[in-house]
């Protein structure tokens, strides 16, 4: 169902040209996808020229990992309903059959997680043109700790960790007609946002990051990687 809402929805997208664009990656594979209708935009190359796609294993993770916590209570609370109402066994547990607008957020959530996750490329690239001789020698001897090791900033990971932890608990709030928050239960499970993030969405993103770097001097000459390799950090210059 997910796969075939995916494939409708994205189709229509690429036809918009929005799978031109270098930050956006639909799940369906694009060969499945038609042509743009509109005329193609000039975009400016940032990126080195890469095949890097986590679609498949956010697809899986959000199937398999995120659906099952975010719907665990709600499972919980109609399996309860149901029991009440004479309904036992296996068939407390089927869902509710909301499928379309189920569909309609996983689209949404599933696309968000997606370009999230894929900005990884255009830090990556920037963190290898500020020192790329620091990154060739893994590169051409390919070390993925090493590479993982050279874009990881933990200060930054836990400032984005807090800033996220407040914005989920302000998002998870209802607010009173006075303006004023209601105080009552969160609408979301902050401490599940800040573990996706800690837990997933961070760690993929830096995987991302050490895919798109490990193809990042395919098909340059010796003499342009021996150039990388003789940069001074721009920080230095
Ligand atoms: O901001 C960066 O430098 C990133 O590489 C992104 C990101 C993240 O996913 O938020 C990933 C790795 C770094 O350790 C910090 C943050």
């Amino acid at each position: 169902m997910l796969e075939w809402f995916l494939k409708e929805t994205e189709g229509f997208h690429a036809k918009a040209r929005r799978y031109t664009s270098p930050d956006e990656y639909p799940f369906t594979p694009i060969e499945q996808l038609p042509q743009p209708l509109l005329k193609p935009i000039q975009y400016p190359q940032v990126l080195y020229p890469n095949k890097v796609n986590a679609n498949p294993s956010i697809l899986s993770f959000y199937a398999r990992s995120i659906v099952p916590r975010i719907t665990r209570q709600a499972t919980l609370a109609l399996a309860t309903l149901k029991r009440a109402n004479g309904i036992v066994g296996d068939e407390e547990y089927e869902d509710d059959g909301n499928y379309g607008s189920a569909g309609v957020i996983d689209m949404e959530v599933l696309q968000a997680i997606s370009k999230r996750v894929h900005y990884g490329k255009f830090v990556s690239e920037s963190k290898f043109l500020d020192d790329p001789a620091a990154f060739v020698p893994h590169i051409l001897k390919p070390n993925r700790d090493a590479l993982a090791a050279l874009i990881t900033k933990p200060e930054v990971e836990r400032r984005l960790l807090q800033r996220l932890r407040k914005k989920a608990l302000v998002y998870a709030q209802d607010f009173a007609p006075d303006g004023e928050p209601r105080g009552d239960e969160a609408k979301i499970d902050v401490d599940g946002v800040v573990e996706l993030y800690e837990n997933y969405i961070i760690p993929l993103t830096k995987e991302v990051e050490v895919d798109y770097l490990l193809v990042r001097l395919n098909g340059l000459s010796q003499q342009e990687i021996d150039d990388l390799a003789g940069k001074k950090p721009s920080a230095a210059v």
